[in-house]
């Protein structure tokens, strides 16, 4: 494959020329296990390991390379090289690290488009595309609907579903596929372009890993398993998480991606609730909630049937979680600060004492 056809875009080659890394060989991560990676380059699939360096400058977990990234290598054997540096992203997918309250984990990056995904049935559920629409936000991703399973309700249902997400959503791409029929199969298809790099977001049992098989640019027995020539000709599987696409696009599917979203606090909320917040201007006060007050915009826009109270109820759920998630980022720092200063202090003292 060539760097074109796995995303690579013209500000990385600016990028990479005009900071000294042209004497390395560029490729991207596909898919990374204990600081251990499989980087997919125009000479295959290496494994790659950090440069100590990198790993020693890296002041956090997110300096590090992440599946999606770009990265210059210098290979030392047959299929094996060393990652020197991690060229800029233009969008992250990060979540709450598990765990790890108000730490963030990097789930991937450079995605151009967020396929978020639904389904005509249990699934259904207008609020929550809205919360992968504020993370798709939040991201710098792209985002586009699709809902699917249409071959279990009938036509008109299926555009009544398609008018309630409209309502709501009005800018977002929007179409309703079956995997089961192939209807409408053929119109996302149009819409996966060449050296775009997607993702798919959505609850478990929504038709991800179908619509992966739809859009699959190539027959595989299980998706993200292929097998590949490295250490001298030796036939191993290796797991990769860049999946070929129709039309050269290139989709990320990764354990992570699959648990994304729907606890994660995240800003981007202004993008999903734009109605909300351009009604907010005019509200009687300026630090109204859209909660009981007098004069507020939002709760009239509520009454006469302008705005989706549903909608409204949302995003003030959302808001809470994301002032949550907030604070504890802050508490964190704050801890961190005292921590460095009481080590710093032991240091001194023991500097004095000499011990
Ligand atoms: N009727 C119908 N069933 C579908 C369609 N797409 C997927 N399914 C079924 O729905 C179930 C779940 O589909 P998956 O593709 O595994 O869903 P997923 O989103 O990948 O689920 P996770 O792997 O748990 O994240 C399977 O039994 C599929 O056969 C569809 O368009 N129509
Ligand atoms: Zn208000």
């Amino acid at each position: 494959m060539t760097l074109e056809e796995l995303g690579y875009r013209p500000d990385l080659e600016n990028y990479r020329k005009s900071h000294n890394l042209e004497p390395f060989m560029i490729g991207r991560v596909a898919s990374e296990h204990r600081e251990r990676y499989h980087v997919q380059s125009e000479q295959g699939m290496l494994e790659c390991e950090l440069l100590g360096n990198l790993r020693f400058s890296a002041e956090s977990r997110s300096d590090l390379p992440a599946v999606g990234d770009w990265v210059a290598m210098s290979p030392y054997d047959e299929g094996k090289a060393l990652i020197h540096a991690v060229l800029p992203r233009y969008s992250i997918l990060e979540r709450q690290a598990v765990g790890k309250f108000g730490e963030k984990q990097i789930i991937a990056t450079n995605i151009d488009v967020g396929i978020i995904v639904l389904s005509v049935n249990r699934d259904f559920n207008i609020n929550r595309v809205e919360r992968y629409l504020t993370l798709c936000h939040a991201s710098g991703i792209e985002p586009m609907i699709i809902l699917t399973k249409t071959d279990l309700i009938t036509q008109p249902e299926v555009q009544q579903l398609l008018d309630r997400i409209r309502t709501r959503i009005p800018e977002v791409p929007l179409l309703a596929v079956s995997n089961l029929s192939g209807q409408g199969i053929d119109d996302l298809k149009k819409h996966i372009l060449k050296g775009k790099t997607y993702c798919l977001l959505g609850s478990s049992g929504v038709g991800k890993s179908s619509l992966i098989n739809s859009l699959s640019g190539e027959v595989r027995m299980e998706i993200g398993e292929i097998s590949e020539m490295i250490d001298r000709g030796k036939h191993v599987t290796t797991h990769r998480e860049l999946i070929p696409m129709v039309n050269g696009g290139i989709l990320i599917d990764n354990p992570g991606m699959r648990e994304v979203g729907i606890t994660d606090g995240q800003s981007g909320l202004e993008s999903t609730f734009g109605t909300i917040y351009a009604l907010a201007g005019q509200c009687k006060f300026t630090d109204c909630t859209h909660t009981s007050e007098v004069g507020c915009a939002v709760l009239e826009a509520v009454r006469n049937g302008e705005l989706d109270e549903q909608a409204l109820e949302n995003f003030h759920k959302m808001e809470r979680e994301n002032a949550r998630f907030t604070t504890s980022i802050r508490e964190k720092h704050k801890k961190d600060k005292i921590m460095g200063k009481m080590f710093k202090e032991v240091k001194a003292h023991r500097k004095r004492k000499k011990f």
